[in-house]
């Protein structure tokens, strides 16, 4: 798409929206810093070259090794660019990294949503997203997602298509990642190694900083109140819909740069007043999209604080090169999990426990389904 063409969203209620270009926050690599970045993470990967496959990537050394490499040795345009941010966010809560190096010669798209190979067939692209967060915060994953996978991946899954989830192919509604999780990440990273074959599968933004513009200030007061409930992740509770966490505001903070916590698909409330601020949120919140089709070497960086995030729906042919991306999480200080993490890893531990896994444990979970 051209920086002036104007694309039309439709959500599943059949209606309508327009969308900026995501590109507008966009940050071009030169050419020279793309192959600087190759070889930072070349480098970090030669280093860990023997790190097993599995949980390979969970290790303090490894992190410490990125952001040290990235900061002495990575494009200082690109540091700058991603420190900015951390510190300032902008309007769209979203930067959008282009010509990101990633591997030459690319793995099929994983059939089941998890790349099960040696990562070093990917050493490009995963140590050059791990560089990225590491300046951007502390990595972090979690062990009822994924299987605590560092990075983990996007792509579409045959029988999944209608989940509202990363492995469904239709609509993904606007969301806060993981926005019931006591640490939830404040930026969230998606690679792009391959897009899908049509190229429309737009991936969304909208940040609360436009759409706080369109919301009266009682709209907003009720949204300040902790009344509401955010239903747990299918990927976190496979098929319970009874899991919820909460209450907790959707605005938080300052009051005229608030923080964003929402999920338009999986929070309710019982407040009919919060009804309505919640529809208006969205409203206002689909007024100011933004979204780009993410093409092999993009990296989008959401601001999970400042923007909420979703995509549009598109056809998966499962021929071993659907959309493939790559995803991973930062927090700013991970130091706040610790007793929920074993040392030096950044997976941070169960939150969700099943009854029957409960019998079994001493320890209670954060979040159950008592
Ligand atoms: O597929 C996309 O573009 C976004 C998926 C998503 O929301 C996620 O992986 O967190
Ligand atoms: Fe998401």
């Amino acid at each position: 798409m051209s920086m002036d063409e104007v694309a039309m969203v439709t959500d599943d209620e059949g209606r309508s929206w327009p969308v900026g270009q995501a590109q507008r926050a966009a940050f071009v690599l030169a050419d020279d810093d793309r192959e600087c970045l190759r070889a930072v993470a070349r480098g970090i990967a030669a280093r860990h070259a023997d790190r097993p496959s599995g949980l390979h990537l969970d290790d303090d050394d490894l992190m410490v090794d990125c952001k040290l490499r990235m900061l002495r040795e990575g494009p200082e345009a690109l540091v700058r660019a991603l420190t900015q941010f951390r510190y300032r966010s902008n309007p769209d809560g979203v930067l959008l990294l282009r010509n990101v190096p990633i591997d030459d010669v690319l793995p099929p798209t994983p059939e089941q949503g998890n790349y099960d190979g040696d990562w070093q067939r990917l050493e490009v692209a995963t140590m050059t997203q791990l560089a990225v967060m590491n300046i951007l915060g502390d990595v972090i994953s979690y062990a009822d997602e994924k299987a605590g996978r560092i990075i983990q991946d996007v792509a579409p899954v045959l029988g999944a298509e209608k989940r509202q989830e990363n492995t469904g192919s239709c609509f993904l509604e606007l969301h806060t990642e993981d926005g019931f999780h006591p640490q939830r990440p404040r930026f969230i990273s998606l690679l792009a190694l391959r897009p899908d074959h049509e190229r429309v599968a737009l991936t969304l933004a909208s940040g609360i900083r436009r759409a706080l513009a369109g919301l009266d200030g009682g709209t907003r007061e009720v949204l300040t109140q902790p009344i509401y409930r955010i239903r747990l992740a299918s990927s976190f509770v496979g098929d319970r819909e009874d899991v919820y966490a909460g209450p907790v505001p959707v605005l938080s903070g300052s009051p005229s740069d608030p923080e964003l916590c929402v999920d338009f698909h999986a929070m309710t409330t019982e407040d009919p007043e919060g009804r309505r601020a919640l529809a208006s949120l969205r409203r206002a919140m689909l007024t100011n999209l933004v979204g780009h089709v993410l093409e092999a070497g993009d990296l989008l960086i959401v601001d999970n604080d400042k923007a909420v995030h979703g995509r549009t729906g598109f056809a998966a042919r499962h021929d071993g090169r659907d959309r493939w991306l790559r995803r991973s999480f930062a927090v700013p200080d991970l130091r706040r999990s610790t007793a929920d993490r074993l040392p030096r890893s950044h997976v941070h531990r169960r939150i969700f426990k099943s009854r029957i896994d409960q019998s079994r444990a001493d320890r209670r979970p954060a979040y159950s389904n008592d």
